[in-house]
């Protein structure tokens, strides 16, 4: 038997020929979500812009907290303040901006105010419910490096600086193909040796969730003229193809000859499970990927190689799977010669990130990747006994 490929040796000839894209645009914020930035943020402005208050209450010279002070003026939020009349205090807001010559804030809760004029009833520290210019952001600071993928998060920190637009990376145009004779779409009237088409469904969804621009080239018919069509088509208008299913051995299927007559082929025999049979070359120029038919080979492989790729191709920086450490509540007995990647569960007991496995891990398995929320790493020739530490990919994090 022909040695297998470690996946590593794989994934090191595949990312090398990743050309991350060069194609940018500016987009408006409320469109970035997702979108990957071309070139670096720096903040014009320091935020907060000026000292505020992180109270209601007053605010007033630490040093006069012991005395009674009349309230000399009422600084709401927005409002420009006058300097602080020394021997007195201000009231003032959460956000308002701090009277020059104020050093402090007390909170209206540890107040009294009698016709005009408080005391205090706790200690007061100089800077207390300060919140300082710049403390967040500081003028001239970078924010995000290109290559980040954009969060939330950071379209609210974007936003916060005053920036309204950001250069970013076009979505690169991915085209799916699902090879098969038995394949059906969902809404089809089931027939005998007939199934539904779940990998287009699966593969459309981790695209989405990358934020690409999904070409969907749906059933592939299943004769050499219409392969060899179909992934002309989708390489034509597509920064990177796609298939489903046909990559293994048998003789019933035309993609790997449809492949090789528009473009160029490598295959592999992967030493990880599932997912052995890979394919990647290009169509007429056009980069192509093979992925295995097993539905969860499908899943594991795009996680494992076709994702790294594509978000190197999409200009991101970090493109490994994020992962992290978990006690097995599983025994593996039987050495394995290929890296298994089982569809787990990772729960969390007290302190402890505990994974376990449902019982069918065979590749055609859908339902267990559907209940998964991470791959357990399995290395050829390990066993595991409960309790030992396993390593897992996070999908939910993979996929969004
Ligand atoms: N003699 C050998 N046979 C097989 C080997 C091998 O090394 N020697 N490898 C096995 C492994 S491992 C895998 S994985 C599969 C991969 O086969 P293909 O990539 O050629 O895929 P197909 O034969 O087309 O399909 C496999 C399986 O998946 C189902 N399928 C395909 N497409 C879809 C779809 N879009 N939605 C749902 N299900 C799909 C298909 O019906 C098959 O059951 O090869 C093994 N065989
Ligand atoms: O590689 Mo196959 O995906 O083991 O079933």
């Amino acid at each position: 038997m022909k040695k297998l490929t470690p996946l590593a040796d794989a994934l090191d000839h595949i990312l090398e020929r990743a050309q991350p894209m060069d194609v940018v645009e500016s987009v408006r914020l409320q469109e970035a979500l997702g979108r990957v930035l071309a070139a670096p943020v720096t903040s014009d402005i320091a935020v907060p812009g000026e000292d505020n208050s992180a109270m209601d209450g007053y605010a007033l010279r630490a040093k006069d907290a012991g005395q009674a002070l009349a309230v000399s003026q009422r600084i709401a939020a927005g409002a420009v303040p006058e300097p602080l009349t020394p021997g007195t205090a201000a009231r003032i807001f959460t956000g308002a901006t701090v009277p020059e010559g104020a050093d402090a804030v007390a909170m209206q809760e540890d107040c009294v105010l009698n016709e005009g004029v408080i005391t205090i009833t706790a200690d007061v520290r100089e800077g207390q419910h300060i919140r300082r210019a710049g403390q967040d952001i500081q003028a001239g600071e970078q924010l995000l490096a290109p290559g980040r993928r954009l969060r939330p998060q950071d379209l609210g920190m974007l936003a916060s600086v005053g920036v309204a637009t950001v250069r970013v990376y076009r979505p690169l145009r991915v085209a799916i193909l699902s090879t098969g004779d038995e394949l059906l779409e969902p809404g089809q009237p089931l027939s005998p040796g007939k199934l539904y088409n779940s990998n287009r469904y699966t593969l459309q969804g981790l695209l989405q969730g990358l934020g690409m621009e999904v070409i969907d080239g749906g059933i592939v018919d299943d004769d050499a003229a219409g392969t060899r069509e179909a992934l002309s088509r989708a390489a034509a208008s597509a920064d990177v193809v796609i298939t489903s299913g046909g990559v293994s051995v048998g003789e019933e299927d035309h993609v790997k000859d449809a492949v090789r007559s528009l473009g160029e082929l490598g295959l592999w025999k992967l030493a990880i499970k599932p997912g052995k049979p890979l394919a990647f070359g290009h169509v007429q120029g056009t980069p192509f990927i093979g992925l295995p038919g097993n539905p969860s080979s499908v899943f594991v492989t795009f996680c494992l190689i076709a994702r790294p790729y594509l978000l190197k191709r999409q200009g991101c920086a970090e493109i490994e799977p994020p992962s992290v450490r978990a006690r097995a509540d599983f025994s593996i007995t039987r050495v394995g010669t290929r890296q298994e990647y089982l569809r787990a569960i990772l729960s969390i007991d007290g302190e402890v990130m505990r994974v376990s496995v449902g019982e069918n891990q065979s590749s055609g398995v859908l339902s267990a990747v559907s209940r998964s929320n991470v791959l357990a790493v399995i290395p050829p020739g390990m066993t595991v006994s409960p309790g030992d530490t396993v390593e897992v990919f996070l999908l939910d994090l993979l996929s969004g």
